[in-house]
């Protein structure tokens, strides 16, 4: 056990670095400009509820923009950023996740971005007449990434064979969704050097909704767990998507498709900035499993639930906690 004299780090738990061969060699990654996805995607979601996409069409340029604008975001004066804070949950975060007492090595934005335009929100810095070019980049992505989610949800379908593609895809469309975005800025942790390990930046947890499209700097970090418990390492790539099976998404699919647990590990030496979109449903929307999916005399493995039941009873878990737990039948 490593212990570091540290009053900042007493409360955030050290994770052994990974060996060489913790790394998710051969991590499911969907070609989008390949004919072959839909089976992909759905082998890649039973097997980890995680899989990588390339070729997506989404411009270098308005991920860098928006990149830069987060950067900028960060490096602005603890004063200022804290205007925009505490989170609750939304707004400026440092150090504290969520309500329930969860800690990590980042701090981050956290925006609920489904009503626009996004700078009626309460939080300063996006009422502020200087971020006008994070709001524009920030306009554009989520516009990009709703279009991407509803492309991977079609994928989904099809390669599940349900007759309406938009089966899904649908169920994260218009002004009702609960649709949330996060930047996170896991600073250098130059304390760590030497010891072999890191330090927690966000605590393993699955994503409680449909499904998250994460994209990182270069700075690895995140690490997934494999069915057998095993944690491996994603290898970073800036140029890539990665996209994640969240609980309501398991539920619909009554069990096929897994929810990834994830963490995030802090580097040592580089900072790492991540950009998360989150899609979920309408508050009224019932989260059960397809009946066009479900084989004949196959029952449901969870209660019949809102995601505006999950959500209240989520943010009332712990990051750890197993939140299916209380919906399985
Ligand atoms: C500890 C918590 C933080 C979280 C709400 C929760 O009570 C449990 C789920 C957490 C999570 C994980 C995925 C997303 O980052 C997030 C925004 C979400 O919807 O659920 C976070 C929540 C948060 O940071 O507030
Ligand atoms: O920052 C990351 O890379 C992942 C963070 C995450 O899993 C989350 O915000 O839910
Ligand atoms: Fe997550």
């Amino acid at each position: 056990m490593v212990v570091l004299a540290n009053p900042v780090l007493d409360q955030i738990s050290l994770i052994k670095s990974p060996d060489p061969g913790d790394y998710l060699s051969s991590i499911p990654t969907i070609d989008l400009s390949s004919s072959s996805s839909p089976d992909a995607i759905v082998r890649a979601c039973k097997e980890f509820g995680f899989f990588k996409v390339t070729n997506h069409g989404v411009s270098m340029d308005l991920v860098e923009k928006l990149e830069a604008e987060a950067v900028k975001f960060f490096a602005m004066p603890q004063s200022e950023k804290d205007k925009s804070g505490p989170s609750n949950p939304f707004g400026y975060g440092s150090k504290k996740i969520g309500m329930n007492g969860d800690v990590g090595w980042l701090e981050y934005l956290l925006l609920a971005t489904s009503a626009e335009p996004f700078c009626e929100s309460s939080i300063a810095f996006l009422r502020d007449r200087s971020s006008s070019s994070f709001r524009s980049a920030l306009y554009e992505y989520i516009t990009s990434m709703r279009k991407l989610v509803c492309q991977m949800l079609e994928l989904m379908a099809d390669g599940l064979q349900l007759k309406q593609r938009d089966t899904l895809s649908k169920l994260l469309q218009g002004n009702e969704c609960d649709e949330i975005f996060r930047l996170n800025h896991y600073p250098p942790c130059p304390l760590l050097q030497g010891f072999n390990c890191g330090l927690t930046g966000f605590g393993e947890h699955t994503d409680p909704q449909i499904i998250s499209i994460l994209r990182s700097n270069n700075t690895s970090g995140l690490q997934i767990a494999l069915s057998d418990g095993r944690w491996v390492s994603v290898p970073s790539d800036r140029e890539a998507f990665f996209i994640n099976v969240g609980d309501a998404l398991q539920v619909l699919t009554n069990g096929r498709f897994r929810s990834v647990k994830h963490r995030v590990v802090a580097n040592g030496l580089k900072s790492r900035v991540s950009m998360i979109y989150f899609g979920g449903p309408p508050l009224a929307q019932r989260i059960a499993p397809l009946p066009q999916l479900m084989e004949e005399g196959e029952q449901s493995l969870y209660k019949d639930f809102t995601w505006e039941e999950y959500k209240r009873a989520a943010y009332k878990s712990r990051l750890a906690d197993y939140r299916l737990g209380p919906f399985h039948l």
